[in-house]
C-alpha cells in the first residue's frame, strides 16, 4: 500500500500544481488495504481538509487505485486521530487537534477556545497559530479570497453583495442568499466573505459547513442527546457559512434546528449566508417558513461567465500556478469549454500536465487540442437538440428520458417545453424536426411550446432568468 500511495503522490504531481500538493495531498496518510472490499482508507488531518479532498480529489485518486490494483477501488476518507499514525498532519496547537480524536467526536460538538501557543513562540509565530486556530475552528478555506476571486458581468452583483456583507455584516442583508449552477464560485465566495471578517482580526466567530456536514452534526446530537449543546455553539456564531442549502430537502429535524438557529441568529444582527442551486422558491421539500426566511434578505445569482470572463479565468489561474499562457490559448480553451469554472481549472491542470510530460515548454493551441481530446470532442461543435434536452433536463433534475416520454405531470412538461422553444431558437431544425426529436410528437405541439415559452419569458422574471442560463451554457 506504501508503494501505491508513493506512486499516486508522485502521479498527482504531475497533474496538480506544488500548492495544492502541499496543502491537500502531503497531509494525507494511507491507513489500511482492505483486500476483501477493496476499500482504501486514507486518513486526512482535520474535518476541512477532509471535505475538500473528499470533494476534489477522491476521483483522481480511486482512478489511480483502480489501475495500481487493477479493480475497482474504493477510497474511504476519514479524519486523523491521535492513535492511528496520522496525528503528524494534525497541527499540535490548534483547537480542533484536541477536539477530532474520532471522525464523529468533533461534530456536533462545539470546537474549545483556541489552546494557548506554547511559551517561547515569537510573536509572528503566535499571530499565525492563533490565525490558523481560528481558521481550523471556522473550517475556512483561506485559499479562497475576495483578491484571486475574478470578476465578470456573470457574478458581478453577487460579487458586491459579498463585500457589502463582509464589511457591515448582519446589518445590511441578512441572509445573503446565492444561488447558482455547479462550479460557478458559490463556495469560493462564502468563504471569501469569512476570510475577509477573520482577517479582520476582531474575533469573529465565524464557521463555515456544507449542508449535508450541518444533517449529520443533527443526527449526531440527536443520538448523543447533545442538542442543547448544538443550539449553544450555533447561535453562538456571529456568521454562518451554509452551502448547497438544498442538500436539507426532506430533512424535517434539520430545517427544525436550522429554522431556530436562523431566528436566533437573526434577531441578534448575526449574519447568516446561503447558497444553493436554485432560487428559494424553487427548493424542493423545504419547509415554506423557511424558504420566506430565506427570501427575506438578499437573493442573488451567480451565472456560467461569458466568454471574456473565462478567459480572463483561465490567465488568473495560469498566472497563479505559474503556467506561461498566451492569450490566443486562454480563447481557444475558453471558446471551446463554457459550462462552468471547475471545468475550466480541469482543463488547465491537463493542459499543463500534458506540456510538462511531453516536454512542451510554450503551450500552444496544437498541444492543447491534444491534450484535451477527450474533453473537446464532447462539448464540440454546434447546439444540438440532443445537447439541449441534456442541457435542460440536468438543469430541472430531470431524466433526459422524459424528454421524449408521453408522461405529462407539470415538472415534466415545462422543461420539455422549455427544451422545444431553446431548440427551436438555437439550432437550424424545423418544428416537424424538433417534433421528431421529442418522441416523435406533432409540429402543432412544438409550436405551443414554443409560443407558450416565449410569452411566459416575458411575464415571469424567474423563467427568463433561468431561460437566459440555460443559453448562456449552451452558446457560451
Ligand atoms: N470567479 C472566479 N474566480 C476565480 N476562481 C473561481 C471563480 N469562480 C469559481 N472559481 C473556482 O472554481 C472552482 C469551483 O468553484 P466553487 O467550488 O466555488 O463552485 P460552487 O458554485 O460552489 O459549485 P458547487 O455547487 O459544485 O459546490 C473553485 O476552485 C473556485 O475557486
Amino acid at each position: 500500500m506504501n508503494e501505491f500511495w508513493q506512486t499516486c503522490v508522485r502521479q498527482l504531481e504531475q497533474d496538480l500544481p506544488p500548492q495544492q500538493i502541499s496543502a491537500w495531498i502531503r497531509p494525507l496518510v494511507p491507513l489500511a488495504f482492505d483486500e476483501a472490499r477493496a476499500v482504501l482508507r486514507v486518513s486526512a488531518p482535520n474535518r476541512f481538509k477532509l471535505d475538500w479532498v473528499r470533494k476534489n480529489f477522491s476521483h483522481q485518486i480511486e482512478q489511480l487505485a483502480t489501475a495500481w490494483y487493477e479493480r475497482p477501488v474504493q477510497v474511504a476518507f476519514e479524519l486523523a486521530s491521535h492513535g492511528n499514525g496520522a496525528a503528524r498532519g494534525v497541527r499540535a496547537a490548534s483547537a480542533p487537534a484536541a477536539a477530532t480524536a474520532s471522525a464523529e467526536a468533533s461534530a456536533a460538538v462545539p470546537p474549545p477556545p483556541a489552546s494557548r501557543p506554547p511559551a517561547g513562540a515569537s510573536a509572528g509565530a503566535v499571530a499565525n497559530a492563533v490565525a490558523e486556530a481560528a481558521n481550523d475552528r471556522s473550517r475556512l478555506n483561506t485559499d479562497l479570497t475576495f483578491k484571486n476571486f475574478v470578476t465578470g458581468k456573470a457574478n458581478q452583483l453577487a460579487r458586491a453583495a459579498a463585500l457589502q456583507v463582509a464589511e457591515n455584516p448582519g446589518v445590511s442583508y441578512n441572509p445573503l442568499f446565492l444561488y447558482g449552477g455547479v462550479g460557478l464560485g458559490k463556495t469560493h465566495l462564502i468563504h471569501a466573505i469569512g476570510n475577509a471578517l477573520v482577517a479582520n482580526g476582531t474575533g469573529t466567530r465565524v464557521r463555515y459547513v456544507h449542508a449535508d456536514q450541518y444533517v449529520s452534526d443533527v443526527v449526531k446530537a440527536y443520538q448523543r442527546k447533545a442538542f442543547d449543546e448544538f443550539k449553544r455553539y450555533y447561535h453562538s456564531l456571529d456568521l454562518l457559512l451554509i452551502d448547497d442549502i438544498q442538500f436539507f430537502a426532506g430533512k424535517n429535524r434539520t430545517q427544525e434546528e436550522f429554522f431556530y438557529a436562523f431566528e436566533a441568529m437573526v434577531a441578534q444582527r448575526k449574519q447568516i449566508i446561503i447558497t444553493s442551486d436554485t432560487y428559494p422558491k424553487e427548493l424542493a421539500n423545504i419547509d415554506s417558513r423557511l424558504i420566506s426566511r430565506f427570501d427575506s434578505g438578499l437573493t442573488v445569482a451567480i451565472e456560467p461567465p461569458e466568454l471574456e470572463m473565462r478567459v480572463a479565468i483561465l490567465l488568473h489561474k495560469a498566472e497563479t500556478e505559474g503556467v506561461s499562457m498566451p492569450e490566443e490559448v486562454a480563447f481557444f480553451i475558453a471558446k471551446h469549454l463554457r459550462s462552468n469554472v471547475r471545468e475550466l481549472e480541469g482543463a488547465l491542470r491537463k493542459v499543463s500536465a500534458y506540456a510538462r510530460f511531453h516536454g512542451r515548454e510554450v503551450l500552444t493551441v496544437d498541444v492543447c487540442k491534444d491534450a484535451l481530446k477527450d474533453l473537446l470532442s464532447v462539448s464540440n461543435g454546434q447546439i444540438t437538440v440532443e445537447n439541449i434536452q441534456k442541457t435542460v433536463a440536468d438543469f430541472y433534475k430531470i431524466k433526459v428520458a422524459d424528454m421524449y416520454s408521453k408522461r405529462r405531470p407539470a415538472n415534466i412538461a415545462m422543461p420539455r417545453q422549455v427544451a422545444m422553444y431553446l431548440a427551436k431558437e438555437l439550432t437550424q431544425k424545423s418544428l416537424p424536426e424538433i417534433g421528431d426529436l421529442f418522441g416523435g410528437r406533432d409540429h402543432t405541439t412544438v409550436l405551443h411550446a414554443v409560443r407558450k415559452i416565449a410569452d411566459a419569458r416575458s411575464k415571469q422574471t424567474e423563467l427568463n432568468h433561468a431561460l437566459h442560463v440555460l443559453e448562456q451554457t449552451l452558446k457560451g
